[in-house]
């Protein structure tokens, strides 16, 4: 089985409110995205794209990624857009399985990405997720509309791993629908397919706004 990888890099990360690109930024001195590179390396995975921008790419493979044996594709404005360009990069590779990760989540560990994988492998689509702690309310226009039972909800992380044909199909059926999601799940269900949730961990944190940092600080400082 073939699994290529591909790391997702290529936000604008508004939500940071910095004018550097997020996964960049030093965690404990090393940037935020070499740690997922680091431990899908050491995964077993040989075959990795970083899908980051345009004026990115020199940046990362000159300095933040300088050594690591990876390779660049442009990204898109949306992340849909990127993950597409990442898939198509991958085309002539032959991979059975792709593994899609946030660069933005530095935690992932080797034991989520080997269960991803296997769930893949068994069930086409697999993502990793953890059950929600808090409870949820649907609201609109300022007062709560319902309350989903909490023992239903989980929060979706990546990996999440597909067959190659499978993933590729959801997104050029996407495309065709103009439909888009920060999510590939999504695009997968929207085909009618199951997609396998496996639990990670709370740890696997994407980190999404300023006050991430000091949670992710204290996090790396947890190894
Ligand atoms: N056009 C995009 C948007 C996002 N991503 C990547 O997808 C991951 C998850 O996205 P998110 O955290 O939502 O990142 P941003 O889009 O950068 O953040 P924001 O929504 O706050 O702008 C990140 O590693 C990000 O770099 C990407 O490759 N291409
Ligand atoms: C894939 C993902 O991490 C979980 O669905 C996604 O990137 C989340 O994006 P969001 O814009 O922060 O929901």
């Amino acid at each position: 089985m073939k699994v290529c990888a591909l790391i997702m890099a290529a936000g604008k990360g508004r939500r940071m409110q910095m004018d550097k690109n997020k996964v960049f930024l030093p965690l404990n001195g090393k940037p935020i995205i070499t740690y997922s590179v680091e431990t899908i390396k050491k995964s077993g995975i040989d075959d990795i794209v970083v899908v980051t921008s345009k004026d990115d790419i020199d940046f990362c493979s000159n300095e933040i990624l300088k050594g690591y044996e990876v390779r660049y594709v442009e990204g898109g404005a949306e992340r849909q857009i990127s993950v597409y360009n990442g898939l198509m990069a991958i085309k002539e590779t032959n991979c059975d399985l792709v593994l899609i990760h946030d660069g933005a989540r530095p935690f992932v560990t080797e034991s989520i990405i080997r269960e991803s994988i296997e769930a893949a492998i068994e069930h086409g689509a697999a993502a990793v997720g953890v059950k929600v702690k808090d409870t949820i309310k649907v609201v609109k226009d300022g007062f709560i509309l319902h309350t989903p039972p909490r023992e239903s909800l989980w929060a979706v992380q990546t990996p999440q791993v597909f067959r190659y044909d499978l993933i590729l199909k959801a997104h050029q059926k996407a495309i065709e629908d103009n439909f888009l999601s920060t999510d590939d799940t999504v695009l997968v269900e929207r085909m009618g397919i199951k997609v396998r949730m496996i639990e990670g961990a709370y740890r696997n944190i994407k980190i999404t706004t300023p006050e991430d940092i000091y949670i992710a600080e204290a996090l790396a400082s947890m190894n």
